[in-house]
């Protein structure tokens, strides 16, 4: 099945940018499916045509701050008149964040991600995944190593480059998040909506049940 997934992502140094084309390979595993990187620094007409068309986004954005980074905050306000049009209604959403501690409120900047996808009335897809290297036996290479549940976590040294650091477990994390949703988008994609949420009917009060 022909699934489109776009990536939007800003990165300053390079770690997102290398998160996000985990998610594109992961994305890809999934037969038929198509990972679109978008950065959302430089947006074209064609990118907001690929994001408009697309079965799923998923948002990526670096922790800075304990929140997304100042131009991926631009990209979400740029969004309102797409949230007016209600032009992403029902479409899937995750996200994924990376910082340089191992908690340094990622948290928080998912959470953001997640409203933005709410606000949009989009559907949000989380991890999916047990954590990892939470017993005597883990490590850091156990997928999930961070145990983020609304999206994929990964840590970067903050002394090293893309090319070194996030690990390989973060970067599988995110591939993991890419594919899970290529999967959904493929399963969603099947069924029809009947568009029941948008047309209200009457609701019996308690006392006429009674
Ligand atoms: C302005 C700024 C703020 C940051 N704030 C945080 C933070 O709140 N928590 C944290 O753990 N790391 C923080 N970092 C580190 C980045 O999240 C980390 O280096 C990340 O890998 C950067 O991703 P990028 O290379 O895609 O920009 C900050 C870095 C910058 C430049």
């Amino acid at each position: 099945m022909n699934v489109s997934v776009v990536i939007a992502y800003h990165s300053g140094y390079g770690h997102t940018a290398a998160v996000a084309r985990a998610v594109q390979i992961g994305v890809e595993r999934c037969n038929g499916a198509r990972g679109e990187l978008i950065d959302v620094t430089d947006l074209t007409e064609r990118h907001w045509s690929l994001m408009a068309e697309a079965d799923a986004i998923i948002f990526g954005s670096p922790t800075y701050m304990g929140a997304v980074s100042g131009p991926f905050k631009t990209f979400m306000d740029q969004t309102s008149s797409l949230w007016l049009q209600r032009r992403w209604q029902d479409k899937l959403a995750a996200g994924f964040t990376i910082s340089s501690s191992q908690a340094g409120d990622k948290y928080a900047t998912l959470s953001q991600l997640t409203t933005l996808a709410a606000q949009h009335g989009m559907i949000w897809v989380s991890l999916g995944l047990l954590p990892g290297n939470n017993s005597s036996t883990g490590s850091i290479e156990d997928i999930n190593r961070i145990g983020g549940s609304l999206g994929a976590m990964a840590q970067a040294n903050a002394d090293e480059p893309a090319e070194i650091t996030p690990p390989d477990s973060d970067r599988e994390t995110a591939a993991l998040l890419g594919a899970r949703v290529a999967e959904l988008a493929a399963r969603f994609k099947t069924g029809a909506l009947l568009g029941l949420h948008s047309k209200p009917g009457a609701v019996p009060s308690l006392e006429a049940q009674n």
